[in-house]
């Protein structure tokens, strides 16, 4: 006779953690390009996500120029490594805000990775610190990201950046309706966001890639054209951009930040020397200070983490538990009958 399946079924199921395949179809997700050092951040994303204690895997997605030795390096902290093909903007004239932009395009690759339903973009220049697992539970059919600051001389190509317009301030300086017609629509940046991944709009982002002309921020204005009409803006903590401090400090509360993206000029831990414009500020160089403890904290590296989560789960002794439960009648273990 096969065992009841009695209230201790439920008791238990109500009583376990939900098994890692009810968990199996959301993923953080990077990208990686070169042999260069954006390793480093991809490796300090990894652990910061561990520290964290993310419920998710962190799926690295790499174009082929990234060595093995570097795959290798990240499969041991736990990444999955997925390689991907390069996207290449149409031909065009178009001088990108920064020359390498131009293979950000194959971040849109990531759109084709259907066996996740809902995924959060992070680039490896970002560091989460506080726990972010909640963004995945967004409603699904938008596109959520935190809003970009226009006041970086990298904008200076724009009409906004010309009259001194900010989506992070439009009461300071007004958009010209008259002259200029309507405001730009909110505009996000693109080193952080909460997507479905999906092969039709996979599809059609490479298809209206083919009859876009690039523009200077490359996949990020493409990304903000294409997903306007569903773009939902999220809170500043959940992506501050670096410039945000010295151009927008009223709108920042930094004891409140979960991640930080090390975008700014001369802010890459891994690359940072303090000479750059505003490198030499000291919420700066606490905010780098606190990237490199994750990234040599080897606590956090994924075999020796996962060893000592081993023993500590051992360590745990459930008996007593299980004993009160028993005693108070709530626990009831049916065996099944011996096969003998
Ligand atoms: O040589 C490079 C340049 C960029 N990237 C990836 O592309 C992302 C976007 O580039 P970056 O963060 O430098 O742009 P920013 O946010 O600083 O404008 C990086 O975070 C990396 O994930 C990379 O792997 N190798
Ligand atoms: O390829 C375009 C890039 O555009 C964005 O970076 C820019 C942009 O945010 C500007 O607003 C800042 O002024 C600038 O510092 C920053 O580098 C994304 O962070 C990056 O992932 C990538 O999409
Ligand atoms: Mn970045």
């Amino acid at each position: 006779m096969a065992p009841e399946l009695t209230q201790t079924a439920t008791a238990k199921s109500s009583m376990m953690i939900p098994s890692p395949q009810v968990y199996g179809d959301r993923a953080y997700v990077t990208f990686l390009a070169g042999n260069g050092d954006y390793v480093k951040g991809v490796v300090g994303l990894a652990k910061g996500l561990r520290k964290v204690k993310s419920a998710y895997p962190l799926v690295v997605a790499v174009l082929p120029d990234v060595p093995e030795e570097h795959r290798r390096l990240l499969a041991e902290q736990g990444c999955i490594v997925r390689e991907i093909e390069p996207v290449y903007p149409p031909e065009n004239q178009t001088h990108f805000a920064m020359a390498y932009y131009v293979i950000n395009y194959s971040k849109l690759r990531i759109w084709k990775f259907v066996e996740y339903s809902k995924m959060i973009y992070l680039d490896g220049d970002i560091q989460v610190y506080e726990n972010i697992d909640h963004l995945f539970d967004l409603p699904d059919g938008y596109f959520y990201a935190v809003m970009d600051c226009f006041c970086e001389k990298t904008w200076s190509h724009t009409p906004q950046y010309k009259i001194g317009y900010c989506q992070q301030c439009p009461e300071k300086v007004q958009w010209p309706k008259a002259e200029l017609g309507e405001p730009p629509a909110l505009y996000f940046n693109a080193g952080m966001f909460v997507f479905e991944p999906g092969l039709d709009t996979y599809e059609d982002l490479l298809r209206t890639l083919k009859v876009t002309p690039p523009t200077p921020f490359a996949e990020q204005d493409f990304l903000n054209m294409y997903f306007k009409k569903i773009y939902k803006p999220i809170h500043l903590v959940y992506n501050l951009v670096l410039a945000m401090l010295w151009r927008h400090p009223e709108n920042v509360e930094l004891d409140k930040v979960k991640v930080v993206h090390y975008c700014a000029a001369g802010s890459k831990p891994w690359r940072y020397t303090g000479k750059e414009a505003n490198m030499e500020r000291e919420d700066i160089k606490m905010l780098v200070n606190k990237w490199w403890d994750i990234y040599k904290d080897d606590s956090l590296d994924y075999k020796k983490h996962e060893a000592d989560l081993e023993r500590e789960s051992d360590l745990v002794d459930l008996k007593p538990f299980i004993n009160a439960l028993s005693e108070a009648g709530r626990v009831k273990y049916v065996t099944a009958p011996s096969a003998a």
